[in-house]
């Protein structure tokens, strides 16, 4: 197989992760464009690769030579841009979460798609290759705790960055436990409710942390997401599956377990780099090896606009205090 040439697009937190992580464990890649408004940084990230040209215009590193697959890792807003250019050359892509912040964006991507004639982009929903999700996916695939009742979701950041939103909080972050669970279900989400309790005394004026958000899935399943992005003590992102016979959980410990001087205790991972650094790592491999055959292998763009209108159908929740339905159009041919 010939290297493939990546352009990264934003070399942020995640792209330059992404960036180390082509060069450092994922083989048959090569990023040879990188692009962020930021010249400084995106000089920065350019100058620690070996024949990688740097742009401030994500458009010129996606039409530059030897590029042949696009990673964005932009902010949420700007992704649409990035991957019609990526389209209007028939080039693969893998594009961080959420695939747009809006399910217009996302079905312009999905119209875009349908006029290459195939699937194209992958969405960076990293807890699919996660060895913990995969186990509770072929537990319920596998009928091993019967139909599920329940899934019951915590998802808790030590800190939220300083641009981040009480809208972001669904749109950002509980975007992950609407794909996990329309993918471990089988299923998609019908409706949303939120509820907003007395923020955190921690989190910064404004922000609405943490929230309770309930989905109720085309199965007739419950999903219910503790989303708490100003925690303090770390990151943690737990499942448990309730099914007419059994229950299961995962995310509950990670690290060892230290007993000392009369005490028994561990650490908390701080946050979702380390969580799900081998997910990231298998995200991009399978992405890679797949971009090379010119196909997805993960998430692709109908689950990234199914997630959008949840998401949508959250913020109208948010808003409202109301249960709010989810709206989707109906499935096109390619995605089935
Ligand atoms: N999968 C995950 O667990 C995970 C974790 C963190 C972030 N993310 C996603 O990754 C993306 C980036 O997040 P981040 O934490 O790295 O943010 P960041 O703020 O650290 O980095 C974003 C970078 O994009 C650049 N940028 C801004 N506008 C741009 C544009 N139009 N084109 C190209 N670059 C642009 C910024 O200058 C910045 O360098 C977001 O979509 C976010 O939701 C995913
Ligand atoms: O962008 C990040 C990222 O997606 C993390 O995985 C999630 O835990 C955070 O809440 C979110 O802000």
């Amino acid at each position: 197989m010939n290297t493939l040439g990546i352009a990264v697009i934003g070399t942020g937190k995640m792209g330059a992760d992404h960036v180390r992580r082509i060069g450092d464990t994922v083989g048959g890649a090569r990023v040879v464009a990188v692009a962020d408004p930021d010249g400084d940084r995106v000089k920065a990230v350019a100058a620690r690769l070996e024949g990688a040209a740097a742009f401030t215009d994500p458009a010129a590193a996606i039409a530059a030579p030897g590029v042949d697959a696009v990673l964005i890792a932009s902010p949420g807003p700007a992704h649409e841009e990035a991957i019609l250019h990526a389209l209007e050359r028939e080039l693969p892509v893998l594009c961080e979460k959420p695939l747009t912040p809006d399910p217009e964006g996302a079905l312009r991507v999905l119209e875009a798609e349908r006029r290459v004639g195939r699937r194209l982009v992958q969405v960076g929903f990293m807890r699919r290759f996660d060895a913990e999700y995969e186990r509770l996916k072929e537990l319920l695939d596998g009928g091993g705790i019967g139909r599920p009742l329940f899934l019951h979701c915590r998802h808790r950041n030590a800190s939220s960055p300083s641009f981040f939103t009480s809208d972001m909080l669904i749109s950002d972050s509980v975007v992950h436990e609407v794909d996990a669970a329309r993918w471990l279900l089988g299923q998609e989400v019908t409706a949303v409710t939120v509820f907003s309790p007395a923020p955190s005394s921690a989190a910064p004026e404004g922000l609405r942390d943490p929230r309770l958000v309930l989905l109720e899935t085309s199965g007739g399943a419950l999903v219910d997401v503790e989303i708490f992005v100003n925690c303090g003590f770390g990151y943690q992102v737990r499942c448990e599956a309730v099914g007419e016979s059994g229950s299961a959980s995962i995310g509950d410990g990670h690290a060892m377990v230290v007993q000392s001087g009369g005490r028994w205790g561990g650490e908390i991972t701080q946050d979702f780099t380390t969580r799900f650094a081998d997910a990231y790592d298998r995200q991009v491999r399978r992405w890679v090896a797949a971009a090379a055959r010119g196909r997805v292998d993960g998430p692709d763009a109908w689950d990234g606009y199914a997630a959008a209108a949840v998401s949508e159908a959250g913020l109208a929740a948010a808003r409202s205090g109301v249960r709010t339905e989810v709206r989707l159009v109906e499935r096109p041919e390619l995605y089935r």
